[in-house]
């Protein structure tokens, strides 16, 4: 390093790939000083000059140096800008204790910020560098964005769905909050606010698949539900996968080709969608017509294979719900799901297709798949959804006022469920040995010590077995040889199949804190019947963190790829990932890894 004054001598050289050699420059960073700035492959470090004579300690509240930053890795940037002639601060050095301006050209890196100690919601950052040539500066911008440029999964093209109504109605100002983090990133959207309910599904179902090719992902500004109805678009007409077993006294026209209660897809009618029976917003007749004129335009359309490493989904927090949010970023932070997004993060997530089975007058059998990727539940689930309807113009505090009400009635509902039990299950087997005594099972059965969290580069998640080279599984899961069917039946106060832990404010843990992101497990929570004061026990434990609402006798936690169910009553209601759907007789199998989204998944 050679310094004369202010002025220096220029050693760094970008190289013509995009990449940098380790060489640095001096410049000035704005509200620090004087650094000597390097570049390297790990990304940009800088070194406060006057640090090397002085010592670091705080002085009349002025930072110690030490506390400042000192570098960015590059993955961690996700822009870099030009912001042409202007004022510098520099708060330290030689100058003055309160600082001065100096006029230079300048340059802003953005990018994220990631505490130790609190490791989420992620903090956006900047940091402004100066110098006098102008030319030094645009080799910096050109050679880092260059080298950005090179960063793979990141995003160039999305689309974006904004639920306007979301939550608290806040959708639009969520993505116009955003939106800059997008632009200066320089990924291009096509945005699009929903008039109605159904609206995102019918752009999903409808759009060919090479115009979907043409993007990179998409994006939704929204809850769960909200979520849950772009990836129904997405999905319906698009995965091709057999349906999951029919419920085993679901016997008309059950084809039995594998020795088990396995239906043949391509003998049921698929059932036109009906708004008024199952509540989703569907418009049958634009989809129908949407589809045909693809495959009427006399070009035939591309494949788009699912599940797709590349095409993935993002969520923008704003509803009332945001557990998947929540579960694959760390946090319910619209600023840290964009950072996500922009820094092309991937994470794969199960998915659980669900299929309601009827017969029609005729005798023929109807399905109706919708899939669900946090939560499938019936029961207390089904009418908190129910009840919730009633109360929408309470806002998000409407489910805490249904909640209660549906906790008051303690109603149970009689029913069958059939899983596929697998042997290595240690949640099933503890508890077989746990069903004498009393109330609560051992609080210091393994149960609660071995669970295994889901976090980051997450083993379990990432393990390879059962997985095509793409790193997923897509084949259908309960055609496993090692698992075998067992039934339970009873009154049951709430049946609920968790494809992750659903963490959310009620609940911080989640609903099972040991699930994963794409395991290819679904956790399968029976809650029998049992007297009302033992099942607010339960609740309070849910709300707690590090509780254990799984740890008492009439709570059945079964981790299966599949299962079946029977209402033995009239109820019928479903609640998928918040929204609701009409199944009296239902089965469910989970894909794993069946989509990607743009998140990392939640940082120890
Ligand atoms: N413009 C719109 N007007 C009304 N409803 C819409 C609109 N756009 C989407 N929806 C519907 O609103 C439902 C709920 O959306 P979202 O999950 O974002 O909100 P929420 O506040 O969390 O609501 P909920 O708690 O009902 O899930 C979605 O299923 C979607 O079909």
């Amino acid at each position: 390093m050679e310094r004369e004054g202010n002025d220096c001598v220029e050693r760094t050289k970008f190289l013509p790939d995009g990449g940098a050699s380790t060489l640095n420059s001096i410049m000035f960073l704005d509200h620090v000083g004087e650094v000597t700035l390097a570049f390297n492959s790990d990304g940009l470090s800088w070194k406060l000059i006057e640090s090397l004579d002085n010592d670091n300690s705080t002085c009349l509240g002025i930072k110690s140096v030490s506390e400042i930053a000192t570098g960015i890795k590059l993955s961690d940037i996700y822009a870099v800008e030009f912001i042409n002639h202007g004022l510098v601060h520099i708060s330290n050095g030689p100058h003055s204790i309160l600082g001065v301006d100096l006029e230079m050209y300048r340059f802003t890196v953005h990018g994220v910020l990631r505490s130790k100690t609190q490791p989420s919601p992620w903090i956006l950052a900047t940091y402004t560098f100066g110098h006098k040539d102008l030319r030094t500066c645009q080799m910096w911008v050109n050679g880092l964005n260059a080298s950005l440029n090179l960063e793979l999964g990141r995003p160039r093209n999305l689309m974006v769905f904004v639920h306007p109504r979301s939550g608290k109605g806040n959708g639009l100002r969520t993505w116009e909050a955003v939106a800059p983090i997008f632009s200066r990133a320089k990924v291009k959207t096509k945005v699009i606010v929903t008039e109605r309910a159904g609206h995102a599904y019918d752009v999903m179902s409808s759009i060919s698949n090479k115009e979907l090719n043409s993007y990179d992902g998409v994006v939704a500004v929204g809850g769960d539900g909200f979520f849950n109805e772009i990836l129904n678009g997405f999905l319906s007409p698009r995965h091709k996968a057999p349906n999951p077993p029919t419920p085993s006294d679901f016997i008309i026209s059950v084809k039995d080709n594998h020795g088990s209660m396995v239906h043949d897809v391509s003998e049921t009618v698929e059932e036109t969608h009906n708004q008024t029976d199952d509540h989703f917003p569907l418009l049958p007749s634009q989809q129908t017509t949407s589809r045909i004129s693809n495959s009427n335009s006399g070009e035939k359309d591309h494949d788009f294979s699912i599940p797709n490493e590349r095409f993935r989904f993002g969520i923008i927090p704003a509803g009332s719900t945001d557990a998947i949010v929540i579960c694959t970023t760390g946090s319910r932070d619209p600023i840290t799901s964009a950072l996500h997004i922009v820094l092309g993060k991937r994470v794969h997530l199960d998915v659980a297709q669900v299929v309601r089975w009827k017969t029609t007058p005729r005798s023929k059998v109807e399905t109706c798949v919708r899939y669900a990727a946090s939560f499938a539940g019936y029961g207390f689930y089904g009418d908190v959804i129910t009840e919730s309807e009633k109360y929408r113009w309470m806002g998000p505090r409407r489910y805490d006022y249904a909640g209660t009400m549906v906790f008051l009635r303690h109603r149970s509902y009689e029913a069958e469920v059939a899983y596929l039990e697998i042997e290595s299950d240690e949640n099933n087997s503890n508890l077989k040995r746990n069903h004498q005594g009393s109330l609560i099972r051992s609080l210091r059965s393994p149960y609660r010590s071995e669970r295994s969290v889901c976090r980051v580069d997450c083993k379990i998640c990432n393990a390879k077995s059962n997985q095509t080279s793409t790193g997923v599984s897509c084949s259908t899961p309960y055609l496993s040889p090692e698992g075998r069917w067992v039934k339970s039946k009873g009154r049951f106060l709430s049946v609920g199949a968790a494809v992750i832990s659903c963490r959310n404010d009620k609940a911080p843990d989640g609903l099972v804190a040991e699930a994963h992101l794409s395991d290819g497990f679904l956790h399968l929570i029976l809650i029998r019947d049992c007297p009302h004061a033992a099942y607010l026990w339960h609740l309070t434990q849910l709300a707690r963190r590090g509780g254990s609402p799984l740890n008492f006798k009439f709570v059945e936690h079964h981790k299966t790829p599949a299962f079946t169910f029977t209402s033995l009553g009239n109820e019928s209601v479903w609640n998928l990932d918040g929204e609701l759907f009409q199944a009296h007789k239902l089965s469910a199998q989970v894909f794993r890894g069946l989509v990607c989204l743009f998140a990392a998944g939640p940082e120890a």
